[in-house]
């Protein structure tokens, strides 16, 4: 028995005991481990570039290139150069980009009205990406923070947030990107009835191929510090967004705020953060079967890269591991400040 097995790779220690002591085992489920052909043809998930989202920070004026401190890599660019840098995402087959403004801390009021302006950095943005790269999909945030002096994703009067009077407000900023160009609005502000308002709105304008991905289960996360500091937002909050974002302890409540967007009209769902809400995702994709988006937020690219800087963690293992961790919980799609180091990664493996 022992002399029908194959010759152990060199480095392996035998021993006696090694052929003395043979379990009786019929099932071995390492065998299906045991050359790297195998492994390839029983794996059951795959990452693919096709599956990467690149979220971006953009800049008024010219030839500007500012580093985010607590995001190593990642960087606020003026359009003249952001073109440069999507343009490396599109050669390396990124379907989409996710646009976060940077807006002038000047430009901030109390009823965030700058979203709304046809002129402002997001549309001249849009503008400048679709007429550059025509067939790349440009997803647009819609929510306040970027514009409020206050930092919050609504209209806020007495310490409350406000719904209704924010989702009117929030119907503007998505005519306002969908008349830019935009191909997929993105509400991630969390304001009950934003979806229905927004699809009617575009309906009526005659934006009717203009998608939703509905940042539908987004909680309440500590996550979203250094994206806070890439805005200019993090110092300006006061207090924090609990009375809108999801509670970190619930999972069927997540449910059915996707329940309620899909019948509102979304598109796609997106659920955020990413690792610490797999089950989230777990459960949201295999419940609707409707394209499930998640984002890998800001923290955890920090977190990750504070570890890998110091060589705690080997940084392409972990980023492969992390995205494919996403693929395996059911996402469709991944928005990840590591896209094109993942892309680089992906084409590599090919060959
Ligand atoms: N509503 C705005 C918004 N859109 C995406 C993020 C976070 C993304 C990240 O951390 O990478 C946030 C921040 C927040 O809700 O405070
Ligand atoms: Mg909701």
């Amino acid at each position: 028995m022992f002399n029908r097995q194959p010759p152990r790779p060199a480095e392996l220690p035998q021993t006696e005991a090694a052929a003395t002591r043979q379990l009786s085992l019929r099932m071995r489920p390492r065998r299906n481990r045991a050359d790297a052909w195998t492994r390839r043809l029983v794996a059951e998930n795959r990452l693919s570039t096709d599956d990467l989202i690149l979220p971006v920070f953009s800049l008024d004026g010219e030839n500007r290139r500012e580093p985010v401190a607590s995001m190593p890599g990642v960087e606020r660019l003026s359009l003249d150069l952001l073109v440069g840098h999507v343009a490396q995402a599109v050669e390396l087959g990124i379907p989409a980009v996710a646009l976060f403004p940077v807006t002038p801390n000047e430009l901030k009021t109390p009823d965030g009205a700058e979203a709304a302006n046809p002129d402002n950095l997001m549309c001249r943005t849009i503008r400048t990406l679709k007429g550059q790269f025509p067939d790349l999909g440009l997803i647009g945030d819609v929510a306040l923070d970027p514009y409020t002096s206050h930092g919050h994703d609504g209209l806020v009067r007495d310490g409350v947030i406000l719904n209704d009077e924010t989702v009117e407000v929030l119907v503007a900023q998505a005519l306002a990107q969908a008349d830019a160009g935009i191909d997929i609005l993105a509400p991630s502000d969390m304001m009950d009835g934003r979806i229905g308002a927004i699809r009617d709105a575009l309906d009526a304008r005659n934006h009717q191929l203009v998608r939703i991905c509905s940042y539908a289960a987004k909680y309440a996360s500590a996550f979203y510090g250094p994206f806070r500091d890439a805005l200019n937002s993090g110092g300006l909050l006061k207090g924090d967004k609990r009375t809108y974002q999801m509670d970190p302890a619930n999972t069927d409540e997540a449910l059915r705020e996707v329940a309620l967007d899909l019948q509102e009209g979304a598109d796609m769902v997106m659920v955020k953060p990413g690792m610490p809400y797999l089950d989230i995702v777990s459960r949201v994709k295999q419940t609707f079967s409707v394209p499930t988006f998640v984002y890998q937020v800001s923290g955890e690219y920090a977190m990750l890269k504070a570890a890998t800087a110091n060589s705690w963690l080997d940084n392409d293992k972990v980023v492969m591991e992390t995205l494919l961790g996403f693929k395996r919980a059911g996402a469709d799609a991944i928005l990840t400040y590591s896209a094109i180091e993942a892309a680089k990664l992906l084409r590599q493996m090919r060959g």
